[in-house]
This record gives C-alpha cells, sequence and structure tokens, in this order.
C-alpha cells in the first residue's frame, strides 16, 4: 500500500454534535448502472436508463462504450424524473482503447463486450487495476474463442483482439477471487454464436447478490438463464444465445452508498431516512437493515423509504460477510465504537479490492487507537477508546466513507484524499455535511 503525494490533502471530518435527523437523497447504484449500460449497448434497439449514477466509474463505463460506437445521449427528463442516459447500440468497432480506472466493473465487464467488436481494443488503467485478479476473464475468452495479448501475468493491460462475433460455450473458470468473473461472461453471452455456460470450478464463490443482480437484470432485458437457482445445476450458470431488448430503466439509489448515512444514525443515536429503497433488489447493501439491527438499530420501511434508527447502543457482531464484501469497511468502522468485539468473516479477497481492504482497515483504525487484527478470512475488532489523527484512504471510496463514519464520534479525525469518494459517490462531503445540518 502506498499513499500517492498528489492526494495527501486532509478534509476535517466532521464531529457529530449531536444525534442527526436528516433525509439524504443516495445517488444510483453503480453496478446497476453499468450492468444497465452493457446491457443497452448490446441490445438490438435503443434503451433508456433514469437517474443513472453520475460517478467515475460509471462516467468510464459510458465513455469506454462511446470510444467502441456506441451513443449514448445524456438529457434531464420532465419535473421530478431527473437525468437520463438514452443508450443506442451499434456496431462495435476497434482499434478502441479503454480507460478502466479502478472499476472492476469496467475491467471485467468490457472485455467479453470487446470480442464482439472489429477490430482490437486496448485496455488500459490505474496501477492499482494492474494487480486486480482478471485471469479469469482473460482465460476465459481465450477458451471462448477470443484472442487476448496480455504480458503473462492473467492481468491488465491487456488488448483484446476483437473480430466481430465470438463463438462461446462452455468454459470452466474460477471465480473465487470475484463474482465479476461470473457476471461479466453471462453480461455479454447473449451476443455469443453458441451462448454461453459458466462453471464455477473454485473454492467459495464471493458476492452472490451480484450475480443474482446479473442474472435478474439479463431476464429483465428477455435473455434466457438458467441459474442453480432455478434447479440447474450447482455453480453452473448458462445464457441461451438471442437479441436483448432496448428498455426504459429507474436505476435504484446505491445501497451500499447509504451504508454509512446508515451508519450515522446508528453512530449517533440519530434518524436517517433514506427515500425510494427498493421492496425488492438484489443489492448488498438490502443486507444492512439486518446487520445494523443486530449491531443496535432499528428500521423501517416506509412509504418515505428507509427509516433507521440509532438507540443510542452500539453493539459488536460476528458475521460472514463474503455474500456482501463490499459493506466490509462501513461495519468495520462501526464495530470499532461498540460496545463489544466483532468477527468480521469471509472476506479474504477484499485484499485484492480498491486497495488490500484488511491491511488497510487494521492500520488505519489502529493508528486512531483502535485494536484490530487480520485474520485469514477477515478482521476481529475490539473497541477502544480511539484518538483524532490522520485516516488513510489508499484511493478507496469505502476507506474514506468509513473514516468518516468514525469521525462523527471521535474528535479531530481528519480523512486524506476523501476526493476518492468520487468513484462511486459524487459530492459525499457536501452529502455528508448536509446530513449534518451544517
Ligand atoms: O458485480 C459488481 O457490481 C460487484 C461485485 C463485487 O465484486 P467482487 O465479487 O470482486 O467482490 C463487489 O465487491 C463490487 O463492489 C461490485
Ligand atoms: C469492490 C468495489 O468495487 P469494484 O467494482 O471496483 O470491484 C467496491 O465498490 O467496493
Amino acid at each position: 500500500m502506498t499513499v500517492n503525494p498528489a492526494h495527501t490533502a486532509l478534509w476535517p471530518a466532521p464531529h457529530a454534535s449531536g444525534a442527526v435527523d436528516a433525509t439524504v437523497h443516495v445517488p444510483g447504484s453503480k453496478s446497476v448502472t453499468n450492468r444497465a449500460l452493457v446491457l443497452a449497448a448490446l441490445a438490438s434497439e435503443p434503451g433508456w436508463l433514469r437517474r443513472p449514477l453520475r460517478s467515475r466509474d460509471t462516467l468510464l463505463m459510458a465513455e469506454a462504450l462511446r470510444t467502441m460506437g456506441v451513443e449514448i445521449e445524456e438529457g434531464v427528463g420532465p419535473e421530478g424524473t431527473g437525468e437520463f442516459w438514452r443508450v443506442i447500440p451499434a456496431g462495435l468497432h476497434g482499434p478502441a482503447t479503454v480507460d478502466v480506472g479502478n472499476a472492476g466493473t469496467v475491467m471485467r465487464f468490457l472485455p467479453p463486450v470487446a470480442a464482439l467488436a472489429d477490430g482490437p481494443v486496448r485496455f488500459d488503467g490505474d496501477p492499482r487495476s494492474y494487480e486486480r485478479p482478471l485471469h479469469g476473464v482473460i482465460d476465459a475468452l481465450r477458451v471462448l474463442g477470443a484472442r487476448v495479448d496480455d504480458d503473462g501475468r492473467g492481468a491488465l493491460p491487456l488488448t483484446v483482439h476483437g473480430g466481430g462475433a465470438l463463438e462461446g460455450g462452455p468454459v470452466d473458470i474460477d471465480a473465487s477471487s470475484s463474482s465479476q468473473f461470473v457476471s461479466a461472461l453471462l453480461l455479454s453471452g447473449p451476443r455469443f454464436n453458441q451462448g454461453v455456460e459458466v462453471r464455477h470450478t473454485g473454492s467459495a464463490l464471493p458476492s452472490m447478490p451480484h450475480i443474482r443482480m446479473t442474472v435478474d437484470m439479463l431476464r429483465s432485458v428477455g435473455a434466457q438463464v438458467d441459474t442453480p437457482e432455478s434447479g440447474g445445476e450447482p455453480n453452473v450458470w448458462r445464457v441461451t444465445p438471442g437479441a436483448l431488448l432496448g428498455r426504459d430503466l429507474t436505476i435504484e439509489p446505491d445501497l451500499s452508498n447509504a451504508q454509512p448515512f446508515l451508519a450515522a444514525a446508528l453512530v449517533t443515536g440519530g434518524k436517517v431516512v433514506i427515500p425510494d429503497w427498493p421492496l425488492r433488489t438484489t443489492q448488498p447493501g438490502d443486507r444492512l437493515r439486518e446487520i445494523f439491527t443486530d449491531m443496535g438499530g432499528s428500521c423501517e420501511l416506509t412509504d418515505l423509504g428507509l427509516v433507521f434508527s440509532g438507540t443510542g447502543a452500539i453493539h459488536g457482531i460476528d458475521v460472514d460477510l463474503g455474500e456482501v464484501g463490499e459493506l466490509t469497511p462501513g461495519i468495520a468502522a462501526v464495530a470499532a465504537l461498540a460496545d463489544s468485539p466483532s468477527t468480521l468473516r469471509g472476506v479474504a479477497h477484499l485484499r485484492l479490492h480498491e486497495t488490500d481492504r484488511l491491511a488497510a482497515l487494521t492500520k488505519e483504525i489502529n493508528e486512531l487507537g483502535g485494536d484490530v487484527t487480520e485474520t485469514a478470512d477477515g478482521l476481529h475488532i475490539r473497541p477502544r477508546r480511539l484518538h483524532g489523527g490522520v485516516f488513510h484512504t489508499y484511493e478507496d471510496h469505502r476507506m474514506a466513507t468509513a473514516g468518516a463514519v468514525i469521525g462523527l464520534a471521535v474528535e479531530s479525525v481528519r480523512i486524506e484524499n476523501v476526493a476518492t469518494t468520487a468513484k462511486t459517490l459524487p459530492d459525499f462531503p457536501d452529502l455528508w455535511t448536509g446530513m449534518l445540518g451544517a
């Protein structure tokens, strides 16, 4: 882990003087927006995304599709309907160059799309993107008929030599380091000549809700998908070849990005309302209703949205987060402020996320006086009285929001490079100070 000297600006994390009482409109889901963009680009007719997330990861996805020939018009809908993107699919073209930034969704979902282009597509990104696992996608594309040039490490940078079509068919992959390998192959699967049959052969597969999200969204645009849950074999997903419909989709708020605001209610014994919380969703953030209730809060889904209240007490938790790994930094922050120890399990793969999140959380919480130890697959957190100091973020949006949660309860926490939240959550500092009524 290295700290980028360009990003050493320090943001004084606001300390809460009392219980928060706020309604927070959380921007759209990163995971839904980027799947919707890919599916709309692969469809046989134009489609609409309403209230898309406009953040670094989604703008990189939109720009990448544009460079391959897809048209994306941006506009503002009638009163109250917010912004929209109209996606007009076209023949996918190379040569093109895609900047993936450090977006897992872009680096994994787009190489299979590029295999359908009529020329080479070069993929490059932030230094950290070179370290994140991509072998599952690269090896699978080769088996399915694509030519991919990388430097032999099974990682970025690389070039996919699109041939205008891909044969597809059955492929075995080990997706234990990222569920996004499975999602990537399924999303483009309807456009492969034989569709695709993905068999996960490794140890535990993380982030199952995100795979369900992929399957649900594919089905909503007319794809036929057989899954273990629909009576198929365990660990096998099959997508039948076929045309995809252009749909009109309103993007749900990002429930994982609702996390710091819900945590604020928990930590200050206050109340936060998140409007438009979906009644039914595949987003992993929906699990926060249960997890933060176990940690001392209470919640209710009403006409206003999710109403989440803290009770003043914050309890430790012993929980397997393998299905909802992206919630770990925010849960760790709350756990550091709890009245009893916590064990967070099932998240070894977080070592290969935006940063090594297990090492980063351990180091940063401990530097504020905490007592966190890494385990083979997670963290032990024993709450201690914390003090102020600098909370480094390692270009990880969820480290920055986790630091902000701690800052509510601990005076003089300063967050290095809070701007890194723009990866998925535009205007975080304004939303945060707005919540506090500042
Ligand atoms: O498909 C997706 O949208 C995501 C899947 C998960 O990735 P991993 O399975 O690599 O953890 C999650 O952590 C990431 O934030 C988003
Ligand atoms: C792991 C995450 O992102 P990515 O989509 O880059 O994998 C995350 O947002 O927590």
